[in-house]
């Protein structure tokens, strides 16, 4: 069998740096150490060997506001690999009363061209005892993390009670729900209030969803979680509000992870106020973009571990797509881009400015989310018997980031014009070679799904505290517990 050695580098965990040549076999890591000789050799001097990144939050193909996302599996990963993202988890989303079982099927066969390793996680849209029945099918076939929305009124929102039923659910399978969280009935309101007073442009978005409907989800989120007896991952976390909820929640003990966007850490809310219809159009997406009072708060999650992951939330649309809101803002379907720029965007402004060091770099874009989701340290590491999805990243390699040269099937880039450094020398999807000196190297169908086994250690220790904590009855003597 062929080796690859990567020569040179210093190798950048979540906790450790040291200088090592790393030796790939059969996709996976085989040795890490001084003087290693392979077939291929990968020069990675004045370059950081780190895993590769992990988005936990896209949307390929997604069928939202009367269209489909632009992006597929194929530009989609095409796009992770060109920024060093070596995994994606997509969102399998059935349509209210749809089997979650066939929507899996629908992404399993979406998923078919992906370049790069793939997971998903479920969403779910309605309840009954259909979904409470195949929630643990979805289980067993390597499905752990359950998506609850509970903004979109009218499509994809899920009520208090629902939400309730099925975190519970999740704890008795030792899976993960996760939440989009804002007040959808606050939402709906407001929306209709703006239009009706002719606010009608993609500023209105963002009036439209302030962050108090943010934070009154997330901590009510939490606190049903906390009452359905299971950990919560709350994905795009936009503002202080949520974070103040979450922090509070970890300080108290609670099991709960928070997901910032590089969207929300390096744009504000002023792309709203852009002259140009298009320009603020394309930028409309839940939540919306915020101030640098929340931008500040975010990264200073990051810095103390108060946040866990920096996702993308990609879910790209065209111009085209977004006109089909011009007199109505809520019909610009929501969504930005973001798979080829998480990286750069956040070494150049979060590593080269010091507000993350290079091992929080690789905890927050990699490593933390391997751990939650229950693929560690398959992925998200480096160390012997790991798959070796791996980046060498050139902290001297500079762009600017440009629409023209994107993998992004969409035609523009909401960080058109950053100048970014922190790119692949190198890319490995198992082992394989897909970003070679620079250089995308496409493999449709090279992609595998990752099997992501409930019951992962906070799982556990959450059930296991809960259960000691239980209501029980007090025993009397000469009482009995039931009636005579
Ligand atoms: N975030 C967004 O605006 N679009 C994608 C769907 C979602 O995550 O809410
Ligand atoms: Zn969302
Ligand atoms: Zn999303």
């Amino acid at each position: 069998m062929s080796t690859t050695v990567i020569k040179g580098g210093t190798i950048v965990t979540a906790d450790l740096t040291y200088e090592a040549d790393v030796l790939i076999e059969g996709g996976k890591i085989a040795a890490i150490g001084p003087d290693l000789a392979g077939d291929t050799v990968l020069d990675a001097s004045d370059a950081f060997v780190m895993p590769g990144g992990i988005d936990p939050h896209t949307h390929l193909e997604m069928p939202f506001m009367g269209t489909y996302s632009a992006d597929d599996f194929d530009s989609g990963t095409r796009a992770a690999l060109a920024g060093g993202t070596t995994m994606v988890v997509d969102f399998a989303l059935p349509s209210p009363g749809q089997s979650l079982l066939d929507a899996l099927k629908a992404w399993d066969n979406k998923s078919a061209r992906a370049h790069c390793d793939y997971s998903f996680h479920m969403a779910v849209t309605w309840w009954g005892e259909q979904v409470f029945d195949e929630m643990k099918a979805v289980t067993e076939k390597g499905i752990n993390t359950f998506k609850h929305f509970m903004a979109y009124k009218g499509s994809l929102m899920v009520n208090d009670d629902e939400m309730y039923a099925s975190f519970r659910r999740c704890a008795e399978l030792g899976a993960i729900p996760l939440v989009h969280a804002e007040n959808g009935d606050v939402v709906a309101e407001l929306s209709a209030r703006l239009l009706a007073e002719g606010n009608t442009g993609p500023e209105a978005h963002a009036y439209s969803r302030p962050a108090q409907v943010e934070g009154e989800a997330t901590n009510r989120a939490i606190m049903i979680a906390d009452m359905a007896g299971v950990p919560l991952y709350v994905v795009h976390v936009s503002c202080e509000d949520a974070h103040e909820a979450i922090r509070r929640a970890k300080m108290l003990g609670r099991r709960v992870w928070g997901e910032p966007l590089i969207q929300h850490l390096t744009l504000d809310e002023s792309e709203y106020f852009n002259p140009d219809w298009d320009h603020a159009a394309r930028r409309v997406m839940s939540p919306p973009f915020r101030d640098k009072r929340n931008q500040d708060s975010l990264w200073a999650g990051l810095a103390s571990g108060t946040l866990s992951c920096v996702a993308t939330d990609h879910c790209a649309f065209t111009t085209a797509q977004k006109r089909f809101g011009v007199g109505d803002f809520t019909k610009i379907p929501n969504g930005t881009g973001g798979l080829e720029d998480r990286l750069p965007m956040l070494w150049t402004q979060g590593v080269e400015t010091g507000r993350i060091t290079p091992n929080e770099f690789v905890a927050v874009t990699s490593t933390n989310i391997a751990k939650i989701l229950n693929c560690y340290p398959r992925k998200g590491a480096v160390l012997v018997g790991a798959d070796a999805d791996l980046i060498v990243l050139d902290p001297r390699k500079e762009k600017t980031i440009s629409a023209s040269t994107q993998q992004s099937a969409i035609d523009y880039n909401v960080f058109e014009g950053k100048t970014v450094r922190g790119l692949p020398r190198y890319v490995l999807s198992r082992g394989r070679v897909m970003v070679d000196d620079g250089a995308l190297r496409p493999a449709e169908g090279h992609g595998e799904f990752v099997a992501r086994p409930p019951a992962g250690p906070v799982s556990k220790a959450l059930s296991a505290w809960k259960e000691l904590t239980a209501p029980r009855p007090v025993e009397r003597a000469g009482i009995p517990a039931s009636g005579v």
